[in-house]
């Protein structure tokens, strides 16, 4: 039952409120301090606050500063001051400090339970509302409502408005690449460019001009002129994938690009000033690369000046289901396929899988599913997956008694339906007699068959 605190001195309104508001958990208090522990000890949703209260009952002054040390305390919960009666002004100041509504004397039984009611509803559409609000992931793209995940998108919000320079760590597949982009998207420099680099995937001695650029004639074969991804990326955001790759002889340069914001081409003489926020992302262990001096220490502290920890798949609780539900939708379409969704046994398995190679290998195993699915239900063996404690050749024998046992069940649903007439039965299936009577005897329904 939901609780209402009912704040008033006078005991004839306190049992008057008692017996019109039945239908409510009701507490008492008859003065500011008592108010305050009951609101503690309780936590009302709704609270009657009579303004006139001890010390100097003939004045709002005490009541006032009730109702301010309730909201202070807790803001979501409804008050509804009572007034004398032509107090209007207090009744508006009321309101005006945040009270849900007043009231005044003489109190009628009715209008009181209806505003009681009311207020309570109005509370509960609001904690919905709030409790919706914060089940929302907090950015954008990231699918997911697991705590852990949920607890890393707000960090990443909060670092997007400022142009520090994140390092985000997480195992292959953890989505470190499209929480760098929400980050972009979340920051000032949001309608900027994007710019990613895998530093893992070009060879040492491209990946230099390829982040600098490079002036005209400094190498055989520079023929004109070229922006690296660093200059791309000005007002907007850079992300480094893999910036554990970076060969040591780069690093140099890097740490003056990050530390003084200015660059040089390859080739170049001149210093190219650069406003660019900076994402950095690896899956390898950089302070063991510092301490095996394959990674600048102070390149190390410049590029995770904040770093993010983005927890592995299987740290997720059900985020997995949620995923492989959101990807099972995009990839139907783009295969055009009649898959609609998953057996119990298939989201058991998921959930139970550990997930090694995190969202990739979701996306992976759901691309195959969708594609080689027979049914339109995904079963945990599409997805080459098993639940625990089955082998393959109990999962192949459960299928197969699963679907005789509702053919049965079928059958003799038909066969009920239509009295026992077996042609009828036949005819509602949509077999022949004689394929009818053969599943009976495969089924051993021979009652089906005296009866008939
Ligand atoms: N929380 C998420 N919600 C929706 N899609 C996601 C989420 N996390 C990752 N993905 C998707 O999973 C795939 C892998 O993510 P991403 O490339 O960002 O991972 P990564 O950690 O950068 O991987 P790698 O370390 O291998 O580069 C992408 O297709 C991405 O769109």
């Amino acid at each position: 039952m939901s609780k209402v605190l009912v704040v008033d001195d006078d005991l004839g309104i306190q049992k008057q409120l008692k017996w019109c508001l039945t239908d409510f958990d009701v507490v008492y208090a008859d003065d500011r301090a008592s108010a305050i522990n009951q609101l503690r000890r309780f936590e009302p949703a709704v609270v009657t606050l009579d303004l006139g209260l001890p010390p100097d009952p003939t004045n709002a002054s005490e009541g006032l500063k009730t109702l301010e040390e309730i909201l202070a305390l807790s803001p979501h919960t409804k008050v509804i001051v009572v007034t004398g009666n032509n107090d209007k002004e207090n009744a508006l100041q009321a309101i005006d400090l945040g009270a849900y509504d007043f009231y005044q004397k003489p109190i009628d039984s009715d209008t009181m339970k209806i505003l009681v009611s009311r207020a309570l509803h109005v509370s509960s559409l609001e904690s919905e509302n709030r409790k919706l609000l914060q089940a929302r992931p907090a950015m954008g793209r990231i699918v997911g409502t697991s705590e852990s995940i949920q607890a890393v998108s707000r960090r990443a919000e909060k670092i997007a408005k400022t142009d520090i320079s994140t390092l985000l760590l997480g195992e292959s597949g953890t989505g470190k690449e499209v929480f760098a982009r929400s980050i972009h998207e979340a920051s000032p420099r949001a309608d900027k460019a994007f710019v990613a680099i895998n530093c893992a995937s070009i060879p040492e001695n491209l990946l230099e001009s390829e982040l600098f650029g490079y002036e005209k004639g400094a190498f055989t074969g520079a023929n004109k002129t070229t922006l690296g991804k660093i200059e791309t990326a000005q007002g907007g955001t850079l992300f480094l994938d893999e910036i554990g790759d970076m060969p040591i002889g780069l690093q140099a340069k890097m740490l003056r690009f990050l530390q003084e914001r200015v660059i040089e081409r390859v080739g170049g003489r001149s210093e190219i000033p650069v406003d660019i926020r900076v994402v950095c992302a690896t899956h390898r262990n950089l302070q063991t690369m510092v301490a095996e001096e394959t990674f600048r220490e102070d390149l190390f502290y410049r590029v995770g000046e904040m770093v993010i920890e983005i927890p592995p798949l299987k740290e997720r609780d059900k985020d997995v289901v949620l995923l492989a539900k959101t990807f099972l939708a995009q990839y139907a379409e783009d295969f055009n396929s009649k898959v609609k969704g998953f057996s119990d046994n298939a989201i058991q398995a998921m959930l139970e899988h550990h997930w090694p190679g995190n969202i990739r290998e979701l996306q992976n195993k759901l691309k195959s599913a969708v594609i080689l699915a027979e049914g339109t239900m995904i079963q945990a063996s599409d997805l080459s997956l098993r639940v625990s404690g089955e082998t393959a050749e109990q999962e192949v024998f459960n299928l197969r008694s699963v679907r005789e046992e509702a053919e049965s069940r079928a059958i003799r649903r038909a066969y009920n339906q239509v009295d026992g007439n077996i042609s009828k039965t036949a005819e509602l299936l949509g077999v022949t007699r004689p394929t009818l009577y053969s599943l009976i005897d495969k089924y051993s329904l021979e009652d089906l068959k005296t009866s008939a």
